[in-house]
């Protein structure tokens, strides 16, 4: 029996095990330019990301002249295409994610990954960068069907349930992971060196970290 205060650990990908901002703004990039459009810099990239890759495509379209009304669909698979032969080019797990994965493995408690990201890249890059075993189960933003993606507490549910249920707390680093962990009512520990649209202290977390090394204390005092 596990000492520790929960069963189930949930992470979000994107700004909170990775940051895979180089990456993902060379991708957008790649679609910008089949429009002939300039690029887009990987601050501006960072306000795109967090609801999903369709969003942060329509993103950049729209502060980069406009969403085009036809051929979106084209552009968006142009994007995945590069972004899927291109995945861990750049991207990398943030300091100190390896040790407390371990650290929370060898304490019982079973591991897993929300993320808005289609799941099959989700997979694809925690394969890359050695990290899928880690994760019991793996929810993306295409897993559960339109709409149940983050902010919905759909994929949190599912992640408890698919887990083997059991108490939860989620880790994440914008207002999509903070929502669907509220709205299943779940505790959420912020990151602060994520991709967040704005002060990490104003995504109404539970509590917030500046490194890994403190998520687990930080865990025990949340239960
Ligand atoms: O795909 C996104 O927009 C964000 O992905 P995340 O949920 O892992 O942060
Ligand atoms: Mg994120």
């Amino acid at each position: 029996m596990s000492d520790f205060p929960f069963a189930i650990i949930g992470f979000d990908l994107d700004g909170t095990l990775v940051d895979s901002s180089g990456d993902l703004t060379s991708s957008v990039n790649i679609a910008l330019a089949e429009l002939g459009r300039a690029p887009v810099s990987r601050e501006q990239v960072l306000t795109f990301i967090g609801g999903g890759s369709p969003r942060m495509l329509r993103r950049a379209l729209e502060a980069t002249g406009g969403c085009p009304n036809t051929g979106f669909d084209a552009l968006y698979d142009r994007m995945i295409d590069y972004y899927a032969a291109h995945i861990a080019l750049e991207t990398h797990a943030f300091p100190g994610v390896e040790t407390a994965l371990d650290t929370l493995a060898a304490r019982g408690v079973t591991l897993a990954v929300v993320t808005n990201k289609p799941e099959h890249l989700a997979d694809k890059l925690l394969r890359e960068l050695g990290l899928r075993d880690r994760f019991a189960c793996l929810i993306g933003g295409d897993s559960l069907g339109e709409g149940k993606r983050k902010p919905d507490r759909a994929p949190i549910d599912a992640m408890v349930e698919r887990c083997g249920g059991g108490k939860a707390a989620f880790v994440g680093d914008s207002d999509f992971d903070t929502r669907a962990a509220r709205n299943a009512g779940v505790p959420c520990v912020a990151v602060s060196f994520g991709f967040a649209h704005g002060p990490v202290a104003e995504l109404g977390a539970d509590a917030v970290i500046d490194r890994y090394a403190d998520l687990i204390p930080v865990l025990e005092r949340l239960s």
